[in-house]
């Protein structure tokens, strides 16, 4: 199994390119298959997650078409589905269970095929995380849905049909498979309550190119009013908000410059002030934010996450990271997921000083963090684990990287560019 090995001590300094959002191409990949012509996405980051879900789609019988020599590489990476020949609407356990967004195929399925079978996700380190939103969700658009032996069984007589839809609580996913479906559906559907992240608004703005007529995404209320069918289009995936904070909190952490390229510093907002609260000077120009810690150690912060545009949880590990070398100490409640604490005992492995009771964590600050060897339990927590390393004394070696490779492109290569000294080993 690969390993990650960081060398802590450098000051990070340079530019780092910023790639497509990992959680903004996986519902627009899904989102193809409502369209009767092919769908060209660019922008698209090399991650373990667009494998799967092309392997997803490709298995549903559409054609994916890779443009090899240049994914992952930067903005000219692209991906092109062609949902023509799609003629399978089961989402296999095999593929869903490595990754829960493949539960975002059950929308675009049920609406444009009139059936789908998606198995259930299940839970996952963070939390349970259900998916009965997006279930009542397609129930109130007139499909019949049941669970049965793992599978979410969803169908509709003719096509759906639009209507009100309030979510009992905000759903980034909900809010995306039920958009999806209202877009085919007939007459108008309602979203109350809708999740209001960017991702949500740049999935709305690439089915806008497909032909759908949605008004309101990144509000609390969407309107969608549907259409018969959906066209080819071309869609450019917004900027990674959580990559992008991910190297902003490194360069915070230690004393360093770093500027990122193509970012989308609108979408960041409760991120850039925290880490203006932290100490940094941030300076944001068009597609660029620049951080400069002038050498400084950080102060430590409060976070709560919540929805946007509130703070998000996918960066609650990397500034709980950052808390563990600040000056002072830091509350952080997490509110989204029940279980979203995993790196706090491996952070304690580097010596960091930490007491968590129920949803809070309480975070004091340390002189020095201790390299040594400690593992990924999720996604981000594998990111903090590397940001702390960053500026642990010695050496960390980071196990099960194979999380951090669903949602970083190039990670080790990227760090490397700015100084960092880590490598990936077998
Ligand atoms: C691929 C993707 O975009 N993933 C993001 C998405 O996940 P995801 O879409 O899974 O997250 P949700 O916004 O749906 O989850 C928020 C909360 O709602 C709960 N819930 C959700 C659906 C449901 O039917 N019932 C229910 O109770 C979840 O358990 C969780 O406690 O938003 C999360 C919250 O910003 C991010 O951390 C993830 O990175
Ligand atoms: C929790 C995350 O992703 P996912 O919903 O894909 O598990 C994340 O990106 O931090």
């Amino acid at each position: 199994m690969q390993k990650i090995v960081v060398e802590g001590g450098a000051v990070l300094n340079g530019e780092v390119p910023i790639s497509g959002a990992k959680n903004a191409v996986l519902p627009i990949l899904c989102a193809t298959l409502l369209a009767d012509e092919p769908v060209e996405i660019s922008n698209v980051p090399h991650l373990h997650d667009v494998v799967t879900t092309t392997k997803l789609l490709a298995g549903l019988g559409a054609g994916i078409t890779i443009d090899q020599g240049t994914i992952g590489k930067g903005s000219e990476s692209g991906v092109v589905v062609d949902p023509r020949a799609v003629n399978s609407h089961i989402a296999p356990y095999e593929l869903v269970k490595t990754m829960r967004a493949s539960v975002l195929v059950l929308g675009p399925l049920l609406a444009k095929f009139g059936d789908a079978e998606v198995s259930l996700p299940g839970g996952c380190a963070i939390g349970s995380r259900p998916v009965d939103l997006h279930i009542k969700g397609m129930q109130a658009l007139g499909a019949d849905v049941s669970v049965d032996h793992g599978f979410i069984k969803a169908s509709v007589n003719g096509r759906l049909r639009g209507g009100r839809v309030t979510f009992d609580m905000v759903s980034v996913g909900a809010t995306e498979n039920v958009l999806m479906a209202a877009c085919l559906a007939q007459g108008e559907s309602v979203l109350e309550n809708a999740a209001m992240e960017p991702e949500i608004v740049d999935l709305a703005d690439c089915l806008i190119a497909m032909g759908a007529k949605i008004e309101g995404a990144g509000n609390g209320r969407i309107h969608v009013q549907g259409v018969e069918r959906l066209h080819g289009a071309r869609h450019a995936v917004l900027a990674d908000r959580i990559e992008a904070g991910t190297f902003l909190v490194a360069a915070a952490m230690t004393g360093g410059r770093v500027t990122l390229r193509n970012a989308h510093p609108a979408s960041m907002d409760a991120v850039l002030a925290k880490l203006v609260e932290a100490g940094a000077e941030v300076i944001v120009g068009g597609d660029r934010i620049t951080l400069d810690m002038h050498g400084k150690r950080p102060r430590a912060v409060d976070i709560n996450t919540a929805p946007h545009p509130g703070f998000p949880t996918d960066m609650q590990a990397q500034f709980m990271a950052m808390n563990c070398i600040a000056e002072g100490a830091g509350v952080i409640r997490e509110t989204i997921f029940e279980n979203r604490y995993m790196h706090v005992q491996e952070l304690q492995r580097l010596g960091a000083d930490i007491k968590v009771d129920g949803h809070t964590a309480i975070v004091r600050g340390v002189e020095q963090l201790t390299g040594a060897p400690v593992m990924a339990t999720d996604l981000r927590a594998s990111a903090s684990l590397i940001l702390a390393g960053l500026v642990a004394d010695g050496e960390t070696v980071i196990d099960r990287i194979y999380h951090l490779d669903r949602g970083y492109e190039n990670i080790e290569e990227k760090f490397a560019g700015l100084g960092a000294t880590i490598r990936r080993i077998d």
